[in-house]
């Protein structure tokens, strides 16, 4: 299972992000290329990252026709990125679409992890009943997306640490659980809903943890970062 927690690199340009990476050193990291960073500075960020021997999650979060998705993840897929993603509500002909892109635009055969995106971290029950006109429970909407993201050929999904267990229980243990929404006890929120802590993430099962504010916005990065990681790791 991979131990790093995943760094959401949630900024405007290269040089912001050079900047945040420059006192971890030489350290491998696992990040994360969302559409703030990617959207404003195209394919150069990936390359720039690559170069330092980082692994990336491209956090798109497609949501088109089928067709459309196909085309954009078969052209994603030369990137070489480590890890990509859809929407769910997008619907199993276009998460099957992705799927079908990725394999056709991968390098050597090797393709990278494809997610599905759940019910963002951000919702809560009462917003996705009112916003989305859905009327089971939160978590009943979040495991139907996971099988049917499973059934397109998805490789697991990205939920909250709160959907984790039932995810596995209906889906397996090797089908990934990606969780944003980690935040520490005595800190911020921010605009997440469905929170959890880098311990309970682990503890609850968590294929990995998505970090962005806490680390990134913290008086001293990299101490946050191994604080974080310790506490996923079971070592603090
Ligand atoms: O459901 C989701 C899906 C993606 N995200 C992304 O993760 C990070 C979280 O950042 P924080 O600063 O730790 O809140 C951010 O890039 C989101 O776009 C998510 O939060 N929830």
């Amino acid at each position: 299972m991979e131990r790093e927690p995943i760094i959401a690199l949630d900024f405007p340009s290269w040089e912001q992000t050079e900047q945040f990476l420059a006192p971890f050193d030489q350290e491998q990291l696992y990040v994360k290329v969302g559409m703030e960073l990617y959207l404003q500075n195209g394919p150069f960020i990936i390359e720039r990252l690559k170069e330092m021997n980082h692994r990336i999650f491209l956090d798109l979060k497609l949501h088109d026709i089928p067709n459309t998705v196909h085309q954009a993840m078969k052209g994603l897929a030369s990137l070489g990125v480590d890890m990509i993603n859809v929407h769910a509500a997008g619907g199993v002909q276009m998460m099957a679409a992705a799927r079908a892109g990725l394999d056709e635009g991968s390098i050597n055969g090797k393709r990278p992890v494809l997610l599905a995106v759940t019910q963002l971290t951000s919702t809560s029950e009462e917003a996705m009943q009112a916003d989305q006109l859905i009327s089971v429970p939160l978590h009943e909407s979040v495991l139907h997306y996971a099988k049917k993201a499973k059934e397109a050929g998805c490789d697991g999904v990205v939920c909250s640490v709160l959907e984790a267990s039932a995810i596995r229980n209906a889906c397996g243990e090797d089908f990934y659980k990606v969780t944003p929404g980690i935040r520490l006890k005595d800190g911020n929120v921010d605009d997440q809903q469905r929170i959890a802590d880098p311990r309970e993430a682990r503890e609850i099962g968590s294929t990995m943890i998505v970090v962005g504010r806490p680390i990134t916005k913290a008086a001293d990065p990299v101490a946050a970062y191994h604080h974080v990681k310790a506490l996923w790791e079971g070592q603090s």
